[in-house]
């Protein structure tokens, strides 16, 4: 029914708030320290703390933009940098659009030039420097995401020792994110014989500090029992997915999971604004993933509120034998427009990961390429 027949009076024309183009670095030393940045008393939203960087100007690139702030604010000259999220914040008064990048080299010594007071935090236990801005919370989640996902494909009972022992050899080496999917194997056997499979492979992962995420192929139950879940794209769809979801994120509100993540009380001007943006978490206490193909898959993960999306195929691989890979181009194209950490996958390995990385990606996925095949 249009407006004009339906009997409402016409709403009044809210007006559009500004966007602004932000780059800002997620600059990163060698030991794992994160630098963030206090916004100085003649700012707006001084006291809180970001990633520094700043506005892009007309012409610039993100990268272009990013250097040229870091030189002005920090004193040094960025050697290593690559794409990672776009994330965009509606704040009550405007809308930010913040390419966050990974910046791993540079020349100099940062030193707040703007008067600002620096500190070099560990990304990976609470900040308690000061308040983030509510738009910086994200990406300091999802920097916590590790950068290689093992995928498993076991394929059997009398494959199983084999693979274990790989698995054993793979978390030694530091893989920390793992998902079982076995949906050939379960169609064959049964679910009892792949149940038991799944055990094992918890009981090795919470040995090594590793989390693992079962995949929606396997019964649903089987969800609570891993770290998390990865949703197949078509599963992502099912409105029983969805509902599972929203119970949950209701349950962690219940038990004041969200109180203990860390939220923060935001100013005036801010207030209201970071939940609805940041997406909503669904899941608070594990990890949601899910695998994309195209911009409605990675539209869709970030609506559930996924962690982070695996997409590909990129590179051509054995499991899509005959199926040509989308290419790192479309790979980057995608990526940079999806809003949350995306890893790479189809023909991944450690030696693809820089690759990766250039193109926009969080990391790499793989089933064989992280197994030292
Ligand atoms: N650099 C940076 N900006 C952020 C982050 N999070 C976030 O919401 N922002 C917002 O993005 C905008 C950054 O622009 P800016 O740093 O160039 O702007 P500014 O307010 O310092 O003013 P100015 O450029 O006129 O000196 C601000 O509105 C800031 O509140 C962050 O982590 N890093």
């Amino acid at each position: 029914m249009s407006e004009e027949n339906s009997g409402n009076p016409p709403r009044p024309e809210m007006p559009a708030k500004p966007l602004i183009h932000v780059a800002a670095g997620m600059i990163l030393r060698a030991d794992g320290a994160l630098l963030l940045a206090e916004r100085p008393a003649d700012k707006p939203w001084s006291g809180w703390w970001e990633l520094p960087g700043g506005k892009i100007e007309p012409g610039e690139t993100v990268l272009q933009a990013l250097a040229r702030e870091l030189d002005e604010e920090l004193g040094i000259q960025i050697t290593q940098a690559t794409p990672w999220v776009t994330h965009v914040h509606e704040y009550p008064k405007n809308i930010v659009s913040l390419a966050f990048c990974r910046v791993t080299g540079w020349n100099g010594t940062p030193t707040g030039r703007e008067g600002q007071t620096l500190a070099w935090v560990d990304p990976h236990a609470p900040i308690t420097v000061g308040k983030l801005l509510p738009a910086t919370e994200p990406p300091l989640r999802w920097l916590r995401l590790p950068d290689r996902y093992l995928i498993t494909s076991i394929g059997g009972q009398q494959e199983l020792p084999g693979y274990l022992a790989r698995l054993d050899t793979a978390l030694q080496q530091g893989i920390r994110l793992v998902q079982f999917r076995e949906p050939a194997w379960q169609q064959r056997d049964g679910e009892q014989a792949v149940a038991a499979a799944l055990q094992e492979v918890l009981r090795r992962c919470r040995e090594h500090g590793a989390r693992c995420l079962v995949n929606s192929a396997h019964p649903r139950d089987w969800w609570d029992r891993a770290d998390g879940v990865h949703l197949r794209a078509a599963d992502a769809r099912l409105p029983e997915v969805a509902a599972r979801l929203r119970r949950a994120a209701e349950d962690s509100n219940a038990t004041g999971a969200d109180a203990a993540a860390g939220a923060q009380a935001a100013p005036d001007n801010h207030a209201g604004a970071n939940a609805a943006a940041a997406g909503p978490n669904s899941w608070p206490d594990r990890l949601l993933g899910m695998s994309a193909h195209d911009a409605a898959d990675l539209t869709l993960a970030r609506e559930l509120g996924a962690d982070f999306a695996v997409l590909g195929h990129v590179l051509d691989t054995p499991s899509h034998p005959g199926e040509p890979g989308m290419g790192w181009e479309r790979y980057a194209e995608l990526a940079g427009g999806a809003g949350l950490p995306v890893l790479a996958i189809g023909g991944q390995s450690e030696a693809t990961l820089d690759e990766a990385r250039r193109h926009g990606a969080h990391g790499i996925a793989g089933i064989r390429g992280l197994l030292g095949y």
